[in-house]
């Protein structure tokens, strides 16, 4: 294992530097840049013929925006995705339309149980159980590098949901959780903290993005010493760093072959 990493701290800073005017990206194109490579990395671990209807959690950050923008790749890649977006971001209206009209099923606040006046997103275990059992494998775009642990409602019940029921169903076929990122619960410094294993998922792949986080130091060191380390698999995407400016950032730009947009990292 020999790659560079990112801290938290930095990896702020770095998205910003990306999108200031001396470097010139907006969020729309580094978002469907990330969205489209956590999308390539879902297709060469698991391509469409086993694996056909995908779950994308997607959080109210720009980790969820990957999400979304990951969902639509899918689909045209073949896949039967359907988002679950317990608490939209009115920034990523156009993308959720673009869901729409893609005729990707989008299961968000639940219009009959909102509480009027404080529009709260009302967590319906058998909504998810449902969602969970019908998939063959889960996009977690849930938290990305601002997550600070402890989780918060509604999503430590998401998390814990998760876990659950993919440890129970495990037990009768592979159902992968694919990472955008980050694990989402993992201290994006620290990795899985024991105090919060309740909700810590184990994805099966890591998509980092601009560059490793140091918790994924922890899941290739993790995945090493786990029973399924041959089924772990860890790429690098978000294939928009020049070598001047992975330079100055310390960080490794990517051994991309040809048009790709993600790489594996061994
Ligand atoms: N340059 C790149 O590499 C690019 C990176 N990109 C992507 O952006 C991601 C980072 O996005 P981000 O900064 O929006 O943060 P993200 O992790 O989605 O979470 C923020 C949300 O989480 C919430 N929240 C936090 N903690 C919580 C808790 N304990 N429990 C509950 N909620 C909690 C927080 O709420 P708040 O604390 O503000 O109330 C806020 O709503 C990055 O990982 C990558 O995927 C690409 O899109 C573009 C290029
Ligand atoms: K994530």
């Amino acid at each position: 294992m020999s790659f560079r990493t990112i801290s938290s701290k930095n990896a702020i800073l770095l998205d910003k530097e990306l999108m200031s005017t001396s470097v010139g990206f907006s969020l729309d194109q580094l978002m469907e840049l990330a969205g489209l490579s956590v999308a390539e990395s879902v297709y060469k671990s698991y391509p469409p013929k086993t694996h056909k209807k995908m779950l994308i959690i997607a959080g109210p950050g720009n980790n969820g925006g990957d999400g979304l923008v990951a969902a639509r790749h899918l689909k045209l890649f073949g896949y039967e995705p359907t988002v679950y977006y317990p608490k939209p971001s009115s920034s990523f209206k156009g993308l959720e339309t673009q869901l729409h009209r893609f005729g990707i099923p989008i299961i968000t606040m639940n219009t009959d149980k909102i509480d009027p006046t404080k529009q709260k997103f009302i967590f319906d275990e058998n909504v998810l159980r449902k969602l969970l059992e019908e998939s063959d494998g889960i996009v977690d775009a849930i938290f990305g590098f601002s997550f600070r642990p402890p989780l918060r409602a509604p999503f430590d019940q998401i998390l814990k949901m998760v876990k659950q029921e993919n440890e129970q169903l495990l037990k009768k076929k592979l159902k992968p959780i694919i990472s955008v990122d980050l694990p989402t619960g993992w201290d994006v410094d620290k990795g899985p903290l024991p105090e919060y294993d309740e909700w810590n998922l184990f994805p099966q792949v890591l998509v980092s993005l601009t560059a490793p986080k140091p918790a994924a130091v922890e899941f290739v060191r993790l995945a090493h010493n786990s029973a399924a380390k041959g089924r772990i698999r860890h790429f690098l995407g978000g294939r928009f760093v020049s070598p001047a400016f992975a330079d100055r950032w310390k960080i490794d730009v990517g051994r991309y072959v040809g048009t790709e947009q993600t790489v594996e990292l061994k």
